[in-house]
């Protein structure tokens, strides 16, 4: 059997609902076989994050080894690289496997404040990682923090799209969800056109890993040879039904729900 696959190079969510285990959760319900090389491990739950132990270079590095020389993926995502030294390692993993289908999301901080991007990793990640992505994600605070200005209309997004696809990303999503309004409207910039991905804003506390979630989607996708653009409009689709569908799970900010979105399509009960 021909099947699609994925590697994930990110931390670990104790609590399930971010990090690596959203994504290979995304990975299968999208029919993508998932691959891993962890980065940290967080101690963490829908209340916060307890506890983050990074790894060392060297297993960071044997792991992208082992998936690289054995089973090749058809795209990869980034998520929690935490450290200077571990993005510089993934960035010549990549470089010497040639992997060009490279989602990058930077992640920088969890919902409760901690940090799982070091502050003084931010410019090696512009300098290292961004010009081998093939997609970033970025939230709000994070496109802010890469561009160094504020964003607080649809101006100011277009233009740090702009900004972030000179830094040498091939396509720039910039997610609209720490944004207000009735709609949570994603902008994709390709250097040339801006597409707008727009769905309800939900009314909820339970959003814990909606990144990790949407970018292992666009990955999922592109690992099944999808173009951009379908792989956004699918991801979106699957937040939105994963938001919809939350589990309750946990007393503070539960995960979206990474299960049976197939199923409910097949049934016709995804609207967006
Ligand atoms: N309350 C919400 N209702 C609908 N969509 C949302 C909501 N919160 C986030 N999203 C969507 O989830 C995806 C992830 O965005 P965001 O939450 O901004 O990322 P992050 O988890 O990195 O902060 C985007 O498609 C965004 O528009
Ligand atoms: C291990 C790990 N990786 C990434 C995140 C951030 O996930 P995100 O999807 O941005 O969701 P929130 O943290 O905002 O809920 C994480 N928390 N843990």
């Amino acid at each position: 059997m021909d099947v699609a696959k994925a590697l994930t190079i990110a931390g670990s969510d104790s609590g399930g609902g971010a990090g690596i285990q959203a994504d290979l959760k995304t990975f299968q319900e999208l029919d993508v076989f998932g691959t891993s090389a962890l980065t940290a491990v967080t101690a963490q739950n829908t209340l916060g994050v307890q506890g983050v132990y990074p790894l060392s270079v060297d297993a960071v590095k044997e792991q992208i080894q082992s998936v690289g020389t054995d089973i090749a993926p058809g795209a990869l995502k980034t998520g929690m690289l935490f450290s200077s030294e571990i993005i510089r390692t993934v960035s010549d993993m990549i470089q010497e496997f040639q992997w060009e289908k490279l989602v990058v999301d930077p992640v920088m901080i969890a919902k409760g404040g901690s940090a799982l991007l070091q502050k003084e990793a931010i410019k090696c990640l512009k300098k290292n990682l961004i010009p081998l992505a093939y997609c970033i994600t970025p939230n709000l605070p994070e496109a802010e923090e890469i561009v160094g200005f504020s964003i607080t209309n649809r101006e100011q997004q277009e233009l740090a799209a702009q900004s972030i696809y000179k830094m040498g990303a091939k396509h720039v999503v910039i997610k609209g969800g720490h944004g207000d309004g009735e709609q949570a409207t994603d902008l994709l910039y390709d250097g040339e056109d801006f597409h707008f991905f727009t769905a309800s804003r939900i009314q909820t506390k339970h959003t814990h890993g909606t990144g990790c979630t949407y970018s292992a989607a666009i990955t999922a996708e592109l690992a099944k040879g999808r173009p951009i653009y379908d792989a956004v409009s699918t991801a979106k689709s699957f937040i939105q039904d994963a938001i919809e569908n939350q589990l309750g799970i946990g007393a503070g900010h539960g995960p979206t729900n990474h299960w049976a979105y197939q199923k409910r399509k097949a049934n016709q009960q995804i609207s967006f």
